[in-house]
């Protein structure tokens, strides 16, 4: 079958390998003229280095061309892009499949809303454990794929046909989607944690609090309880809090080390979601009155100049409470 992947960064570029490695014919948007040029002539990702483009991978530096060349379109553009990347462009037609992890920062809106908004057909959002650069090895992986439509989730389950990227179908698509964006928040904090001195107990602890946050917002949306112990929850949050590959984890690094956090983005070529998306969540849940301690702090850290010291000292003084 075609399949049209919009945005070439380290995942665009990687599910483009991993559909067309399972027989379908892929066509890649490529953004930038100068790395549309570089794939060109490399079959090679800038970003994942160990990525090579199978040779059913189309490239095209046209958005339209990509956009009329298959009716399922897989979105890789970061989601405080999405808006305007496709904001003009018709998708009556169009099943969207969406790869990114976050809220826009100036709607608060999940990536289906955004688009949902812009008509298309159906919508839904693969997420959990998945770094570009072990799925671009073919390290075993497995994630989990939403849709409001549990069949239209199944449908993309099945598009994929490799020993190496496991996919699971679920309906819950406003939990999926609000334990992605969550997580790469977290994954500041777990980056601070290890930029102050790599204190395991302390990890353990935010992976697991960050939980009751993921479920409290999760479910004040209409997302299930239940979504958060899976892959899109737990699974991404032990990759990313723990993992080598996460960008957010290296932000919250270089916040350790007391860098601005300007000064780390502007440094960085690959996107850190969790920055814009950390701004949105804070105040959406201010908006509807849910306590998330943890995206407090970290939002404090990044927007109110506050030291990550005094932002875990404020954590562990909170007032005392039961568990759950
Ligand atoms: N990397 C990973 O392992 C995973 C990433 N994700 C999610 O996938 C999404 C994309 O991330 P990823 O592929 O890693 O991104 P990268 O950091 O690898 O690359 C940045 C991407 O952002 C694009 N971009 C930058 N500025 C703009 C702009 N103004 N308008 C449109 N696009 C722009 C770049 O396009 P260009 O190169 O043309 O400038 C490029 O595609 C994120 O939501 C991320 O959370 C999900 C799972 C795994
Ligand atoms: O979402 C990811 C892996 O599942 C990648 O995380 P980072 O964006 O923090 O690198």
């Amino acid at each position: 079958m075609r399949i049209s992947v919009i945005g070439a960064g380290s995942w665009g570029s990687t599910m483009a390998k991993v559909l067309a490695d399972s027989g379908h014919d892929v066509m890649l948007w490529v953004r930038e003229p100068d790395l549309l040029e570089l794939l060109r002539e490399e079959r090679r990702s800038y970003f994942v280095k160990s990525l090579h483009l199978p040779s059913n991978v189309a490239l095209t530096g046209k958005l339209n061309e990509a956009l009329e060349y298959a009716d399922v379109i897989f979105n890789a553009v970061p989601v405080q892009y999405i808006s305007t990347v496709f904001g003009e462009r018709n998708l009556a037609n169009k099943s969207i499949v969406n790869l990114s992890k976050g809220l826009e920062m100036s709607t608060h809106r999940r990536p289906s809303q955004i688009f949902e908004s812009f008509g298309a057909k159906t919508v839904s959002t693969l997420s959990g454990p998945s770094y570009a650069e072990e799925v671009a090895r073919e390290i075993p992986t497995s994630v989990v794929v939403a849709a409001k439509d549990i069949e239209f989730a199944r449908f993309v389950r099945d598009l994929y046909n490799v020993k190496y990227f496991r996919v699971y179908s679920n309906d819950d698509l406003i939990g999926v989607e609000i334990a992605g964006g969550i997580k790469n928040v977290i994954a500041i904090a777990a980056g601070i944690i290890d930029g102050l001195g790599g204190w395991n107990n302390s990890k353990a602890a935010l992976i697991t609090r960050a939980t009751v946050e993921m479920a409290r917002l999760g479910v004040a949306l209409g997302g299930k309880p239940e979504t958060v112990a899976g892959l899109a929850g737990v699974g991404d949050l032990i990759v990313t809090c723990t993992g080598v590959y996460s960008r957010n984890r290296k932000v919250g690094e270089e916040l350790a080390k007391k860098r601005k956090i300007d000064e780390i983005l502007s440094s960085m070529k690959m996107v850190a979601e969790g920055v814009a998306t950390c701004r949105a969540i804070y105040h959406l849940s201010r908006k509807l009155n849910i306590e998330l301690p943890i995206v407090e702090q970290v939002y404090a850290v990044l927007y109110e100049e506050k030291e990550p010291k005094k932002a875990i000292e404020e954590l562990m003084t909170r007032k005392k409470k039961d568990e759950r």
